[in-house]
């Protein structure tokens, strides 16, 4: 056997020759065949699935004998690939490449592919085919930091700390970074027990700050959203790492004090407020419901609605 059909060039040759007598199938877009006879990668090498808004995905992990393929031969099968999609009116092709396939990223985008994210194993491009300006969705927008103001109504202290990272150290509520697919309420509890060693419950979202081009959110936005917990241990046991300080501090002290941040001091005024008249006052409560297009469930918080106007009955 002549080398060159040796291993995997043999498969994607023998590949080829299965496609061209096979041809596409229907939810699937394959792309032109000139370049098959002269480039080991032929365009309908390249096959994408549709999507519902009349988009190709690509994924280039799932293609054959991906390992042997030079960038210069793959350029020429995605040009083809693309020319064909565009004549098929499709609005945008999405290039999903594994991280070890990254020497493919230079020559889609010298075919105007762009990125849209990156995973850590794997980047996304895209390329809007349709008319006008891209209406394809960004990525994320936002990173989601959640702080836990556990107040003790028994002994009306509030748990707070002093950042040990930060330049000026001021009080304020123990927490950090949402991770992905955590709930807002579970990342507060777990925050705050990592931060303090002090264990509580959820009982209610207070606040949600917004905050644009964040520095610690590589220039992202950031939220920033604080819930109010209820604590059921109490015996402090800080993160040396993050934290300078922790103490439980009496809430009217935590009002009145001018070395913390103007949304811990707001928090603080909410929550002597709703220490005082009720917190149904200044509580957001949750409740799980059923998502009617996925089947999954999503958390909604608001104020809690009167069991009347949940049931509307009585109403007349
Ligand atoms: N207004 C307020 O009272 C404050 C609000 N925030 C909000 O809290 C959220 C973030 O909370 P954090 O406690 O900062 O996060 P966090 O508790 O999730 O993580 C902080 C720790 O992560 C590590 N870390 C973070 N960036 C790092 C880097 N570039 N290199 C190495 N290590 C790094 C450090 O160990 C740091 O102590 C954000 O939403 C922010 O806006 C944070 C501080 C004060
Ligand atoms: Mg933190």
């Amino acid at each position: 056997m002549p080398p060159l059909l040796r291993g995997s060039y043999r498969r994607v040759v023998l590949a080829l020759a299965r496609r061209v007598v096979l041809g596409a199938g229907p939810r699937w877009s394959a792309g032109g065949s000139s370049c098959a006879r002269d480039s080991p990668l032929g365009a309908e090498e390249l096959r994408g699935e549709l999507d519902r808004f009349g988009g190709v995905s690509v994924r280039l992990g799932r293609l054959d004998a991906l390992d042997r393929l030079d960038p210069v031969a793959f350029q020429r099968a995605l040009q083809a690939a693309v020319q064909k999609w565009r004549s098929e009116g499709r609005v945008a092709v999405w290039l999903h490449i594994p991280i070890l396939q990254s020497r493919f990223i230079a020559p889609a985008a010298s075919l105007g592919f762009c990125f849209h994210h990156a995973e850590s194993d794997s980047s996304m491009l895209s390329l809007w085919l349709g008319d006008g300006p891209s209406r394809l969705p960004g990525y994320a927008t936002h990173q989601v930091g959640v702080a836990g103001a556990v107040f003790d109504e028994n002994t009306r202290k509030i748990l707070v700390v002093q950042d040990r990272n930060k330049l000026k150290n001021m009080w304020k509520f123990p927490g950090g970074l949402s991770e992905p697919g955590e709930d807002i309420g579970d990342t507060a509890v777990r925050e705050v027990f990592e931060e303090t060693g002090i264990k509580s419950e959820f009982r209610s979202l207070l606040s949600i700050r917004q905050q644009h081009t964040h520095p610690g959110a590589f220039g992202k936005s950031d939220m920033y959203i604080v819930c109010r917990l209820k604590p059921y241990s109490f015996t402090i046991n800080f993160c040396q790492r993050e934290c300078l300080k922790c103490e439980w501090m009496n809430l009217s002290d935590l009002v009145k004090t001018k070395n913390t941040t103007p949304i811990t001091s707001r928090i603080a005024r909410l929550l002597l407020y709703g220490y005082k008249e009720g917190f149904d006052k200044i509580d957001l409560t949750m409740e799980e419901l059923p998502a009617v297009y996925t089947g999954l469930f999503y958390k909604l918080y608001h104020k809690k609605l009167p069991d009347n106007y949940k049931t509307m009955t009585g109403m007349d």
